[in-house]
C-alpha cells in the first residue's frame, strides 16, 4: 500500500531553502518545540483549525473565534483545515507541475516542516522517486531522528540544511526539547557519508546568539571539516498564526537582532575560517 504523510503546504515558485526556483513540501508534526518557531502550524502530527480573524465577516457569531461553522461553510475561508493526508503520487503530481522550472535555474524540491524525519518512511519513498526522475532535492532538518531513518534519507538527498541551535545538552532538552547529542552523532555521520550538508543557525536573541553558543557551533562545525555555514536572523513572521492557532506567542517582546548583531557574529565565524551566508538559499 502506497504511504500517506500530512502534509500542511506545498508552496511554488519558491526561491530560498535549497537554491534554484524550488517547489516545497511542508511536513506537518515536529517533535521540537522552538519557542521562536516561525511554522507554528507544524508542530502538532495531527490536522487542525485555524481562524483568520481580518477574513471573518461575522456572519453567525460575533468572533472568528466563537463561530461554529465548519471550514467547509466558512463562506470566506476565515477558518480552514490545516494538514491533509496525501499519498506519495499525489504530491509526485504537484511537484511535476514546476518540473519546468528546476532544469532552467538549477532548482528542484525541497521537504521542509515541521520535521520532514518525523514522517521518514514517506519521505524515502517520495525522494526516490524524485531522483529517478532527475529531480534535485534537498531538505531542512532538525536532524533529530534515528540515525536509520536519516542514514537511508540521505542516500537520496543532494543536500542537507541542517540546523543547528542550542549546543549546551541540559537548555537544549529544556528550551527545544531535543537531545543536542543525537544531532550531533547524526551530523557527524552523514560528514563520515561525504553528504553535502549545510549547518544552518538560527540568530535568536537570549537563546541562541550568546558567545558560549557561537563558539560551540563554530568549533563543532570546523571539527567535522565543513566551510561553509549559513546564519538566519530572528524574524517574527509566523506571529500572526499563533493567534490563528489559539496559542500564545511567548517571545513577543524579543527584538530581532540589529544588523550590527547580525554582522558581529558573521565576522565571528568568517574569522574562525567560515564562508557565512546570511539568510541561506
Ligand atoms: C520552520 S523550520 C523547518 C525545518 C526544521 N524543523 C528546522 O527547524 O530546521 C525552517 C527553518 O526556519 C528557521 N526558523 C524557524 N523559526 C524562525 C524564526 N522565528 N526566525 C528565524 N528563523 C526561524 C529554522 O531554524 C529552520 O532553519
Ligand atoms: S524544529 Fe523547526 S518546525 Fe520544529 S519547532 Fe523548531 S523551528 Fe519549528
Amino acid at each position: 500500500m502506497m504511504k500517506k504523510a500530512i502534509i500542511f503546504n506545498i508552496q511554488r515558485y519558491s526561491i530560498h531553502d535549497g537554491g534554484g526556483i524550488r517547489t516545497l513540501i511542508f511536513f506537518k508534526g515536529c517533535p521540537l518545540r522552538c519557542p521562536w518557531c516561525s511554522n507554528p502550524e507544524s508542530q502538532s502530527f495531527k490536522p487542525e483549525i485555524i481562524r483568520r480573524e481580518s477574513l471573518c465577516i461575522k456572519c453567525s457569531s460575533s468572533s472568528c473565534f466563537a463561530c461554529t461553522n465548519t471550514p467547509e461553510q466558512c463562506p470566506t475561508g476565515a477558518i480552514e483545515k490545516v494538514g491533509k493526508e496525501m499519498d506519495v503520487n499525489e504530491v509526485l503530481k504537484e511537484i511535476k507541475k514546476d518540473i519546468i522550472f528546476y532544469d532552467s535555474t538549477g532548482g528542484g524540491v525541497t521537504l521542509s516542516g515541521g520535521e520532514p524525519l518525523s514522517q521518514g518512511e514517506f519521505a524515502i519513498e517520495l525522494l526516490e522517486k524524485l531522483k529517478n526522475l532527475g529531480i534535485d532535492t534537498a531538505i531542512e532538518t532538525t536532524g533529530f531522528s534515528k540515525w536509520e531513518i536519516l542514514d537511508k534519507m540521505s542516500n537520496h538527498l543532494d543536500r542537507i540544511l541542517f540546523d543547528l541551535k542550542i549546543m549546551n545538552k541540559e537548555k537544549s532538552i529544556k528550551i527545544i526539547n531535543a537531545d543536542i547529542d543525537l544531532i550531533k552523532d547524526n551530523f557527524k555521520k552523514l560528514v563520515k557519508k561525504r553528504i553535502n550538508i549545510i549547518p544552518r543557525i538560527p540568530l535568536i536573541p537570549k537563546y541562541t546568539m550568546d558567545d558560549e553558543n557561537i563558539e560551540a557551533i563554530i568549533n563543532f562545525i570546523l571539527s567535522q571539516g565543513i566551510k561553509e555555514v549559513h546564519i538566519l536572523p530572528y524574524h517574527q513572521y509566523g506571529i500572526s498564526k499563533y493567534k490563528s492557532l489559539g496559542k500564545k506567542y511567548i517571545l513577543k517582546s524579543l527584538i530581532p537582532p540589529s544588523s550590527e548583531d547580525v554582522e558581529r557574529i558573521k565576522e565571528k565565524m568568517t574569522d574562525a575560517g567560515l564562508y557565512v551566508v546570511v539568510g541561506g538559499k
